[in-house]
């Protein structure tokens, strides 16, 4: 194993050790020390990335994609009632294959102690060989469950006939256990070998609890001079057999999505900004599923527009692909009718400003981890042609993104 290392880093003990037993090492001590955590492997990318913030997540109501420093955000579907943790990379590792990268980290005298605590407990916990790294849990009881989803769905029609909306994306979850001794890192590391093309993430902060998932859906990615967006929406099976040019959509779908793409270009016209990129539709494969979906480009430098991701993300969240559309009459409906505590599910997430990039996901076929359950969300795109029963399976098929790699632990 080849490693790079400085006097101030670990590194020269952590390259005789596997990434899961370094993962899982970071993990637990994370927990012990009550710190916040992720770990997240972009999109055809192989680099794996830790970060540990050494203290407590920030809460934010607004993401500055400008003023951040290096770090992670984590942001629930609903930024009005709860705001958004930031967690800074005060110390990071990135693994590329099986090279351990300890990168220089901030030195701020504020937060020795804490560093000093943190590669202490983190060195101890490297010697254990068989740990099951625990996380850290929601701090919320009350978790509400919608069990009539067709039901849900078919009011979401209803409302749609009668004017009042073009498109609701109602939610549901599905609660499953946890096997004796699951672990964590292990099935992070499954979700990522089986999805190469998603953004495979476990963030775990004190009292707002541990997240998974394996999610499609950029939000926004942000380099210096580029900004992208995309709108992702209609979903099918994926069929091994068939081709993907080859993939018919109805008009229910192509409609669906390109209520989408009209969201975004909207927001692209109440900033006035005409000159951007648009590519698509194509089918694009999620794991198990197809989606269509339509990418939009800006060159940040020739439109003069630095700040443009910021004042997206703000216009974007959440987007007409997970609420509906007009956002303002959908979100009180769902708010009075879908009866779920949707927390971080279809909130947004993703590594800020590392190495001068921004990544923003929208947070999908992901799930919760509690106390040996796991609480997994899911929800679909209702037009005036939706069938309630379709709907409900389009949830189910969702779910398996994550329930196939769940069921080959141990
Ligand atoms: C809401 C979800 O997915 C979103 C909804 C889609 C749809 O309605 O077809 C497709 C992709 C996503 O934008 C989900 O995965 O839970």
């Amino acid at each position: 194993m080849s490693v790079s290392s400085n006097s101030k880093t670990l590194t020269h003990s952590l390259s005789s050790f596997t990434k899961e037993r370094i993962l899982g090492a970071a993990l637990q001590t994370a927990f012990e020390l009550k710190l916040p955590v992720a770990i997240w492997r972009l999109p055809n990318h192989t680099e794996i990335n830790l970060i540990v913030g050494f203290s407590k997540a920030q809460s934010t109501a607004k993401i500055d994609l400008e003023e951040l420093p290096e770090g992670f955000a984590f942001a629930p579907f609903n930024i009005d009632e709860k705001p958004a943790q930031f967690i800074a990379a005060d110390f990071s590792l990135s693994f590329d294959f099986d090279e351990v990268v300890e990168n220089q980290t901030h030195d701020e005298a504020a937060t020795d102690s804490t560093r000093d605590s943190f590669k202490n407990l983190f060195k101890e916990q490297l010697s254990q060989e068989s740990l099951i790294p625990a996380y850290h849990k929601s701090s919320s009881i009350a978790e509400l469950t919608n069990n009539d989803y067709e039901e849900l769905v078919d009011q979401g029609i209803q409302a749609i006939h009668e004017g009042l909306f073009e498109k609701i994306v109602p939610a549901r979850s599905k609660t499953i256990s946890l096997k004796e001794g699951f672990n964590p890192i292990d099935l992070l590391l499954d979700l990522i070998a089986e999805y190469p093309r998603a953004f495979v993430s476990l963030v775990s902060i004190p009292n707002e609890g541990t997240w998974m998932g394996a999610t499609p859906e950029v939000l926004i990615e942000k380099s210096e001079h580029s900004f992208k967006t995309v709108a992702l929406a209609g979903t099918q099976p994926f069929d091994i057999d068939k081709k993907l040019i080859d993939t018919a959509w109805t008009q229910k779908e192509i409609e669906e999505q390109a209520m989408v793409s009209r969201y975004i270009i909207n927001c692209f016209k109440k900033i006035r900004l005409r000159e951007y990129t648009e590519i698509g539709p194509r089918t694009e494969k999620a794991g198990n599923l197809l989606h269509l979906k339509t990418t939009f480009q800006v060159d940040t430098q020739a439109t003069n527009f630095p700040e443009l991701a910021t004042v997206m993300l703000e216009l974007l969240h959440p987007t007409s692909a997970v609420a509906g559309m007009p956002k303002a009459e959908v979100l009180p409906f769902l708010k009075t009718h879908e009866n779920l505590s949707r927390e971080y599910f279809s909130g947004f997430l993703g590594p800020v400003q590392m190495s001068k990039n921004t990544h923003l996901f929208v947070n999908l076929r992901c799930m919760q981890l509690r106390d040996q359950e796991a609480i997994l969300y899911a929800g679909a795109g209702v037009t005036s042609d939706s069938d309630p029963k379709k709907e409900f399976q389009e949830t189910e098929i969702k779910f398996n993104t994550l329930l196939n790699v769940i069921a080959k632990q141990n």
